[in-house]
């Protein structure tokens, strides 16, 4: 099949505008999304001045993917100290902002213990928000080295596993610089062996119900330089089945203890293809994403969200005037109900390796992945 994208993606950046950033205009601190919803049509920023604006943002998806999450809630903190609102109040509504991404309750965690630190050592409240905006800072530098870090091993790993020709990788949902600080997990990873020429091909999965493949991962793909094909979800299995698939690289929104992954709805089913092909399932996700106070998968919260993300299609950038619901275009009869959760939790048995910045976990035990969070949080101290 021929390339779509034949220039080299070195030095071109998978969006013009960072995924999130922190200002400080005349009027106040500002925190600066680029509104996912609206991409591929537009690269269109979203200011936000209030927590509750960033909450709405994070519920609607302006901005998404774990690790963007855990940042997006930190600077959510620092926002909502340096303009002196309710710092409690915003915590509380941002960690429970989406129920599954662990990353984002971490986030909020991490700016507002800073927060409270500053205050407990009688810092005033000028002090405390700039110890929650240091806080959010070094989040953010930190996911860019992770990144940087977990895109080295999984190249490895790939090449370790498929020693032989280019990679055909398949993905889901979207895992790049759009949801991080950095290059991203499962799409860094990719990148990673793009830029060395070992990708041959980036099977785009198109991610029902919001489309984040065809969307979000296709944009970065694409601008990347990489070669890359999009399929519909449903397509998956015979592509499997055609021997077109050497690796699945998936990120992750919660690992519980056991090593159970939940992602992107539509993950488990590739991780049972990928066992019953012969095809090596890997998940790449920053250690922050590893939840030890959930011991397995049954105990993580599966976000549930609303019908007509189903029933409708929405092309935010095309908005239809007077629609029901959702405001997209019926695909179903009115009143139809659906079924649409968020994610869906993969058992670790299905899961070849789990590639962190701190290295890679294979096979999945819950005893190999404690050992990881303990080397870790070695590092960290
Ligand atoms: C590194 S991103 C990993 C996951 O967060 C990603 O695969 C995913 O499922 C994102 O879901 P989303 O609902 O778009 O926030």
């Amino acid at each position: 099949m021929a390339d779509q994208h034949a220039q080299s993606g070195d030095d071109i950046r998978p969006t013009e505008t960072p995924a999130i950033r922190w200002d400080e205009p005349p009027e106040g601190p500002v925190l600066v999304l680029l509104d996912q919803t609206r991409l591929p049509a537009e690269e269109v920023e979203l200011v936000c001045t209030d927590a509750p604006a960033l909450v709405e943002a994070i519920r609607s998806l302006a901005v998404r993917g774990a690790p963007l999450l855990g940042i997006a809630g930190a600077y959510g903190i620092a926002l909502a100290a340096a303009r002196g609102f309710d710092v409690e109040e915003a915590a509380d509504a941002l960690a429970g902002a989406r129920p599954t991404a662990v990353n984002l309750a971490v986030g909020v965690r991490r700016a507002h213990a800073a927060y409270r630190a500053e205050l407990g050592r009688e810092g005033d409240q000028k002090q405390a928000a700039e110890a929650a905006l240091a806080a959010a800072r070094a989040l953010h530098r930190e996911d860019a080295q992770a990144s940087e870090r977990m895109a080295a091993h999984g190249l490895a790993l790939l090449d370790e596993l498929l020693p032989a020709g280019g990679h055909r990788v398949l993905t889901h949902c979207n895992t790049g610089s759009l949801v991080s600080g950095g290059e991203g997990t499962a799409f860094a990873v990719a990148l990673a062996a793009h830029r060395v020429g070992r990708l041959r091909r980036l099977w785009v999965d198109e991610t029902r119900p919001l489309l984040q493949g065809a969307r979000l991962t296709a944009y970065e793909a694409a601008r990347s330089g990489m070669a890359y094909t999009l399929l519909t979800d449903n397509a998956a299995g015979s592509l499997f089945a055609a021997g077109e698939v050497d690796a699945v690289l998936v990120g992750a929104d919660r690992i519980a203890a056991d090593g159970s992954v939940a992602n992107k709805v539509g993950t488990y089913p590739l991780a049972v293809l990928a066992r019953y092909h012969h095809v090596p399932f890997i998940v790449v996700a920053p250690v922050t994403t590893v939840d030890p106070d959930t011991p397995d998968g049954a105990s993580i919260e599966v976000e549930q969200r609303a019908g007509h993300e189903v029933t409708e299609i929405t092309a935010p950038q095309v908005p239809v005037a007077g629609a029901e619901a959702g405001g997209g275009i019926p695909v179903a009869p009115l009143g139809t109900q659906a079924y649409n959760p968020a994610f869906d939790v993969t058992p670790p048995e299905l899961v070849t390796a789990i590639v962190t910045e701190e290295g890679a976990v294979s096979p999945v035990t819950a005893d190999a992945l404690a050992e990881l969070c303990d080397r870790s949080r070695q590092v960290t101290i």
